[in-house]
């Protein structure tokens, strides 16, 4: 039977990572177009990879504050089927890009305390998903994939109109705890399934999607 989980795997370099995103069951596979991250990939890398990825899997063009013209050159090169906002975008700001390129809007959040918790609500008006994901260190060079997670309790119960990811640190230790204690039907990561920053390992994801699919 299948699971009711939706696992993410962000982050993904080369033709072997999306094959083990795919094999492992995984439903989503991120590209990150943000050019300090380990796991940048090119416009043509990342056609690359969108093109030997199964029907079914959905490709995630993850970007930091975005121009139009960084964005019209992405989903011009790209085949893609949904697009991550991880900085400072507005709601106007994700309410424009959904009309302009078509394509669902997922707007990650950083949670770092109770504070930090309006936004969900705000942002779950105009996006069509919601990553909840740590908040990064005021010194982070990476607004995401930091492997950190956050205090889950934080969200746990909290309901929003829209489809919702966890994200930050989870691993394949953690993640049915961090199921349970936030009731999340989809989880995301990138740092665990990783042998050194950037690079993907099969067996790691393998391991972390048996965990989050077992129910
Ligand atoms: O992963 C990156 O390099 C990255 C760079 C810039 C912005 C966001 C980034 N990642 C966002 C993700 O969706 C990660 O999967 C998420 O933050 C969880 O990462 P991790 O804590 O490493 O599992």
């Amino acid at each position: 039977m299948p699971s009711h989980i939706n696992v993410k795997i962000c982050g993904v370099t080369r033709p072997v990572d999306v094959a083990a995103v795919a094999d492992a069951g995984a439903r989503y596979m991120g590209l990150v177009f943000f050019p300090k991250s380990p796991r940048f990939v090119t416009l043509e890398k990342a056609a690359e990879l969108s093109a030997v990825a199964p029907v079914g899997l959905c490709k995630v063009a993850l970007v930091v504050n975005p121009t139009d013209a960084e964005l019209d050159a992405i989903t011009e090169s790209v085949p893609l089927d949904m697009l991550q906002l991880h900085g400072s975008e507005t709601p106007e700001r994700v309410s424009e890009i959904k009309v302009r390129y078509g394509l669902p809007v997922m707007k990650a959040i950083g949670v770092g305390s109770a504070d930090d918790l309006a936004a969900l609500d705000i942002y779950g008006q105009v996006a069509d998903q919601l990553l909840v994901d740590t908040k990064p260190p005021k010194d982070a060079v990476l607004p995401g994939g930091n492997g950190l997670a956050f205090d889950w309790s934080l969200v746990a119960g909290r309901r929003w109109p829209v489809p919702w990811m966890l994200a930050g640190g989870l691993n394949a230790d953690t993640v049915r705890e961090a199921i349970r204690v936030t009731g999340a039907t989809q989880v995301d990561l990138s740092s665990a399934v990783e042998s050194s920053p950037g690079v993907k390992d099969a067996g790691l994801i393998h391991a972390f999607c048996k965990a989050a699919l077992a129910d």
